[in-house]
């Protein structure tokens, strides 16, 4: 009886801790003003829901908030979400940080993309920085050649069979290679894998949708403690994703172990700038750090740049007058024979290709969710000069975000945002866009991010899109094959945009 009333005490005093709680968040939190879903705002329950259980689903019920509420919302009892372009320049500067517990990719925030105090990620990026400068993602042009040859050769050999290839699959494998072979000793060579490694982007996909899990689960922990049998039996991916990791960590601790020497036959890689740096200190130089910053590289290494080229494919070939312009830009930029790769310095200064280039980035969002930041030690202002329109001053600790993809999409810089219009970017006498209007254009197109947190492999990943993108365009005919635009649409937020999993992706015939 004793015990009965004890449990029962013990249930109340938990109903009233918790809707004490929820009245808090809702009634008294300094956010309780700003409007959006009332679940969203009483607990992270929402949030967990559309974003871990349902996979990646919370952008797509943030844009319906805004829709409904307008620029400002509460998406969780800590978080707002702004919807406003010009807002941009105020949020990602060098103060604010990133929120720890949504980018907890690595379980201890480890790793520069992870990292949230601003000293801490100044040091752990500046080991790492001197490897993609745009000096020394120049010196890595031949390694792509090679890369970009391979595909280029198994592309023939599709077009001599009359077969279709998974175009987005062999982008993924074109971008890995790429980075797999700046960041590791040995190039995982996955362009060789006959089927363009399907099961190894399977694995990426649950790597991405278990970071998603990260935030409220300690995923590695559990992964690494549960029963491979086990494991093989929910998804025989993550046999692959912890084999990947333990290989990673192999290496890093072989190259930590010399001091980031470089052997005879390897190239320096990131491995070997993480283990030479003299910036980091001993607790930065850790198996599992070092290996973790390698597997988040070569994640978003693969997927950003793989996409941008999947969805540049499909925009040209939905759109022929465009391709045809373009391609004959191509043709006539260098008198060498087709069957010779073009350099990055000849493509990168044709003015439609870069037009196109921006478009895709523009449209596509490779980085597709929310970008959350902390103003620790200041408060934020949010004010606009609509009319009525309210203004909000969030103390310090708030988590404020904005997404890469509203930015992009709004109708008042960009219009028909859904169009695939390379000519907007052009100083054209058709353009109807002012020099002023694609002034501000320029201004708003942030694909790599803003401010001391954007995109560390911007210049590869320039010249990974610019080169590839080119060549490819320049050599082949291709036909869009059995791709409709579900195939092509984003359906989960991983931080990436990732397809329907019952879709192919990307599928081309050679001409
Ligand atoms: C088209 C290709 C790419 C796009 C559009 C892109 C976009 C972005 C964006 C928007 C951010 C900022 C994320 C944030 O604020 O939370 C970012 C950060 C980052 N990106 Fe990329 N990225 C691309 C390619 C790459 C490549 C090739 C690498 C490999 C080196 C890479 C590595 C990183 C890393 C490590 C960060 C974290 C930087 C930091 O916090 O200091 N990205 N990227």
């Amino acid at each position: 009886m004793a015990g009965t009333s004890l449990y029962l005490l013990s249930v109340l005093v938990v109903l009233v801790y918790l809707v004490t709680k929820i009245v808090y968040r809702l009634v008294f939190h300094p956010l309780a003003s700003v409007p959006g879903s009332k679940l969203a705002a009483a607990s992270l329950l929402y949030e967990f829901f559309w974003d871990a259980v349902m996979g990646g689903q919370y952008v797509f019920r943030v844009a319906e908030m805004h829709e409904k509420y307008g620029p400002v919302v509460r998406i969780s009892p800590r978080e707002v979400h702004i919807s406003d372009p010009a807002f941009v320049g105020i949020l990602y500067t060098s103060r604010e940080e990133k929120d720890e517990r949504f980018y907890n990719f690595d379980g201890d925030n480890a790793t520069v993309f992870a990292t949230g105090p601003p000293t801490e990620h100044r040091r752990r990026r500046g080991a790492l920085a001197r490897l993609f400068t745009a000096a020394n993602v120049a010196k890595v042009e031949p390694a792509m050649h090679h890369h970009l040859k391979k595909l280029f050769a198994r592309m023939d050999e599709a077009r001599q069979t009359g077969e279709p290839i998974n175009a987005s699959d062999a982008f993924r494998c074109l971008t890995m290679d790429i980075i797999s072979g700046m960041t590791e000793p040995q190039c995982r060579n996955v362009l060789d894998s006959p089927d363009f490694a399907r099961s190894f982007h399977r694995t990426i996909r649950v790597a991405s949708a278990s970071m998603t899990w990260q935030r409220y689960v300690p995923v590695h922990i559990v992964l690494e403690y549960t029963p491979r049998c086990l494991l093989r039996a929910i998804d025989p991916n993550f046999i692959g994703l912890l084999e990947k990791r333990k290989e990673l960590q192999g290496h890093a601790k072989r190259i930590l172990a010399s001091g980031g020497a470089v052997e005879p036959g390897e190239s320096p890689t990131a491995l070997h700038a993480l283990g030479a740096s003299l910036r980091l200190p001993p607790e930065d130089k850790t198996v599992w750090r070092t290996a973790m910053e390698a597997e988040i590289l070569l994640n978003a290494g693969t997927e950003t740049t793989g996409i941008t080229l999947a969805m540049m494919v499909y925009h040209l070939h939905r759109h022929p007058r465009i391709l045809r312009r373009l391609k004959s830009e191509l043709l006539e930029c260098s008198a060498d024979p087709l069957s010779e790769l073009v350099d990055f310095q000849t493509l990168n200064r044709l003015p439609y290709l870069q037009a196109v280039i921006q478009e895709t980035l523009r449209i596509t969002c490779p980085v597709s969710g929310r970008l959350p930041r902390i103003n620790s030690s200041h408060p934020l202002v949010y004010a606009t000069n609509i009319p009525n329109a309210q203004t909000y001053v969030f103390p310090p600790g708030t988590v404020v975000s904005m997404s890469i993809m509203d930015l992009h999409h709004d109708e008042s810089t960009f219009p028909d945002p859904k169009e695939f219009i390379p000519e907007r970017w052009l100083d054209e006498p058709d353009n109807p866009a002012s020099e002023e209007e694609r002034r501000l254009m320029r201004k708003r197109l942030l694909p790599f991010g803003k401010g001391s947190r954007s995109c560390i492999g911007l210049e590869l990943a320039k010249v990974e899109v610019v080169l590839s993108a080119g060549n490819l365009l320049r050599r082949f005919d291709l036909e869009l094959f059995e791709t409709t635009d579900r195939d092509m649409e984003m359906a989960h937020d991983w931080i990436a945009p990732f397809g329907h999993a019952d879709s192919e992706g990307l599928r081309v015939k050679i001409k």
